[in-house]
């Protein structure tokens, strides 16, 4: 596909996103683009000119506040055109992620929501919309409510007052009030959302210079904001901030790889156009993409490009013959029930019709998203009887997760009020596919299901979807790299059991001829589902190369003349030394991990592997990591690199263990005097590389697991994993 580019976009995504675009495009520019160009300072332009042309890959096109555009752009009144907001279009779109370009006038606003949203909310049902707006400046909200409002009684509009404490005296820059506002939104999903968050990059810019855990923090935000892109009625988004991979000498916005995150859930690519006239049109330019990964969000900007002027009255009288046509209104209320129905999915949005060829579920224990999803997180955790088998469980399981939910709470909150488990694993996940349609066209398409233990979505959930699905193959993939019985073993045990219960139940169904299945559903045991699983992958060179790579580039930022003394502390979650003394293979495994790494080091550096997060009284397997780095400090070894070795993504161990309590407290009381801590592999290349090759080689293989999952550990008394292996490992029908 070639695109026809005629950019009067922020020069800063442009550039950072040229290498996605060459990806996948042929491009050619324009004059109009040129004309661009030229009106831009002359630095700029020959970079651009070296570098053409990029575009924006989103839910939503962005758009960034840089200065120097600001100042071109006003020197031309940009139009908007109102047809662009077309009727049909509007109605018929699945969800509606509209960009709102930066130069409305107050005007263009209130025009804008007139036509958007009446046209979308034109029926019987009430509807409660919540507004809030990052930049007042823009427009005038009580002009909106009150050209809304006398239009329908049937809408509640509310305005958040603490946002507009916050925001409008804080200049939009608190975070911790966009914070809460997300939790109202997030709260209030019942309702239709509306958030406007006018130039989301200055919003966060003040926080960028600032350390790992407050731009994690920012990251989490847009994360949840995306979410919410997804599961919201509307969501209207103007400037949010894409894909700064590169910093660039001409166009500084940050270097955080992890601001990329935010967009690629859905691939919608628009682009803004100018005709000579300087008038805005909006292109959508992704065809090609919408085909490969089904976006459900359909509205087509090319229909919308039938430019002419309409004036406030024409709105209005456009508006009521909306509200007495009975079709649009049909049109409308499916629309809104449909919308207020959106599944929030475990898994990559991919249609219902597309027929998977390969399933693969990513097993891992997840994390608490919010401070408010602890309690469940924790409850669940202290009743799988697979990590921690305890007396009266059901009883002592919830009473030892209320008693630890506010110090958890806390902890979970000074990393950003969650885990960010969920987006790494999407971003893992969807990397992965979409190198497996490639690498292994013949089981393509190839879909990840994200199977959690202990938060939402859960195992069953996902496992569910795949029932659903019904793909030829399916492959559970544990996300844990060496195999233990607490963790990825307690994954698998929960599949095996998911389908006994199913079993049973089919067979009592068999016997009472009473139907137990939702038919409408068409749940069906997993008979036909071939089943494999990937039980370990600890020696895996990919997973060693990602993090040779990351543990170089961190040694790297040690002063040259302490750089070979520096100590590698490789550190893992401990485990309790009843379970490592029943034979668990973990801690051999984690080890064959550091020996890999160190091996391919070249062992440049001295090192230990050491384990953290005893959780309890009773005696774990040590060296504890936060005994080592003061035994270290005593030893005069001052320079320390800590690399979590266990876990793939960042979670609360990473970000608070390692990173507050033992970086920030502990290293400075023992007297340690440099302290870093190895990123995470979270969406690291060559990481999502290796898994892909992890499940291409599975798939080649035909194996079915490794040779070491059928072997229980020797002083094993749990009966499920003697039913997981049944389910894995022997009968070929459940294969
Ligand atoms: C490979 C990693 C892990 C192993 C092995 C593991 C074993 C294990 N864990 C507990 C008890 C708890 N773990 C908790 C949190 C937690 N555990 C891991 C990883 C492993 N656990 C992670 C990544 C996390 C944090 C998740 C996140 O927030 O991102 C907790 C909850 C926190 C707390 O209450 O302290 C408990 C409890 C046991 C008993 C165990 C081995 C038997
Ligand atoms: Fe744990």
């Amino acid at each position: 596909m070639s695109i026809l580019l005629n950019s009067i976009d922020c020069p800063c995504l442009t550039n950072d996103c040229l290498h996605i675009l060459n990806e996948h495009y042929s491009i050619q520019t324009t004059n109009d683009f040129a004309l661009w160009l030229i009106k831009s300072s002359d630095d700029r332009t020959k970079y651009l000119s070296s570098t053409i042309i990029q575009c924006i890959q989103s839910c939503m096109i962005a758009h960034t506040a840089n200065i120097q555009y600001r100042q071109i752009s006003n020197s031309n009144s940009y139009k908007l055109d109102y047809s662009l907001f077309d009727n049909e279009t509007i109605l018929n779109a699945q969800r509606h992620l509209i960009f709102i370009y930066e130069y409305f006038n107050q005007n263009q606003w209130n025009q804008f929501f007139n036509m958007f949203l009446l046209r979308l909310f034109l029926g019987n049902e009430s509807i409660k919309i919540n507004y809030i707006n990052t930049n007042i400046s823009l427009f005038d909200l009580n002009s909106f409510y009150h050209d809304y409002c006398c239009l329908s009684d049937k809408i509640f509009l509310h305005r958040n007052d603490l946002f507009e404490k916050y925001f409008f005296f804080n200049q939009c820059f608190h975070l911790e009030a966009f914070e809460n506002q997300l939790d109202f939104i997030e709260n209030n999903q019942d309702s239709f959302q509306i958030l406007i968050i006018d130039d989301f990059f200055s919003l966060i810019k003040p926080y960028l210079g600032l350390d790992r855990r407050i731009k994690g923090k920012i990251l989490q935000l847009t994360y949840r904001l995306n979410r919410l892109a997804q599961k919201q009625s509307i969501l209207i988004i103007n400037g949010i901030i894409l894909n700064t991979k590169k910093r660039t000498r001409n166009f500084p916005i940050t270097d955080d790889t992890r601001f990329d995150s935010f967009h690629a859930d859905q691939l919608i690519l628009l682009q803004s156009l100018t005709n000579i006239e300087n008038e805005i049109y909006l292109k959508n330019l992704n065809k090609k993409s919408q085909d490969k990964h089904l976006i459900i969000s359909k509205f087509d900007l090319d229909d919308w490009m039938k430019i002419s002027n309409v004036s406030s009255k024409m709105l209005s009288s456009q508006l009521k013959t909306c509200l007495s046509s009975n079709v649009i209104k049909e049109i409308v209320l499916s629309r809104i029930r449909m919308m207020s129905t959106i599944p929030s999915t475990s898994s990559n949005q991919q249609s219902d019709k597309t027929q998977v060829n390969t399933g693969i579920i990513l097993l891992n224990m997840g994390g608490p998203e919010t401070v408010h999803d602890v309690y469940d997180f924790l409850n669940r955790l202290f009743s799988d009887k697979d990590l921690i088998p305890l007396p009266m469980q059901k009883k002592l399981g919830p009473w030892i997760a209320r008693r630890r939910t506010p110090g958890i709470q806390e902890q979970y909150a000074k990393i950003g009020g969650g885990s960010p488990i969920k987006m790494w694993t999407d971003k893992q996940g969807q990397g992965m596919v979409k190198l497996l349609d490639q690498m292994s066209p013949s089981t393509a398409p190839h879909k990840y299901y994200i199977g959690f233990r202990y938060v939402k979505p859960l195992t069953e959930m996902a496992l569910d979807e795949i029932e659903k699905d019904r793909p030829k193959r399916v492959i559970a993939f544990t996300q844990y790299p060496q195999y233990s019985c607490s963790t990825t073993g307690s994954s698998l045990n929960a599949i095996a059991r998911y389908y006994a219960e199913k079993n049973k139940k089919a067979q009592i169904e068999k016997s009472n001829k009473i139907s137990y299945f939702d038919e409408s559903k068409d749940v069906k045991p997993a008979e036909d589902l071939k089943w494999s699983v990937i039980d370990r992958w600890q020696t895996h060179p990919g997973l060693i190369s990602a993090f040779v790579e990351n543990i170089r580039n961190e040694l790297d930022k040690f002063p040259a003349h302490v750089r070979n003394d520096v100590v590698i502390l490789f550190s893992a979650h401990s485990l309790p030394m009843k379970v490592v003394n029943r034979g668990d293979p973990y801690p051999a495994e984690v080890a064959a991990t550091v020996q890999g790494v160190m091996e391919s080091l070249n062992f440049s550096n001295p090192y230990r592997l050491v384990w953290q997060s005893k959780v309890g009284p009773s005696a774990w397997l040590g060296c504890a990591t936060d005994n080592a780095i003061e035994g270290l400090a005593k030893n005069n070894r001052r320079h320390i690199l800590l690399v979590p070795i266990a876990f793939t993504s960042d979670h609360i161990e990473t970000l608070h263990e390692l990173d507050i309590e033992y970086s920030q407290h502990l290293a400075v009381t023992a007297g340690v005097e440099t302290i870093r801590r190895c990123a995470s592999l979270n969406d690291s290349p060559i990481f999502i590389k290796a898994m892909a090759d992890i499940v291409s080689k599975h798939l080649q293989s035909q194996r079915r697991h490794t040779v070491q999952l059928p072997l229980r550990c020797p002083g094993c008394m749990n009966t499920s994993c003697e039913q997981m292996r049944q389910f894995f490992c022997s009968s070929p029908s459940k294969s």
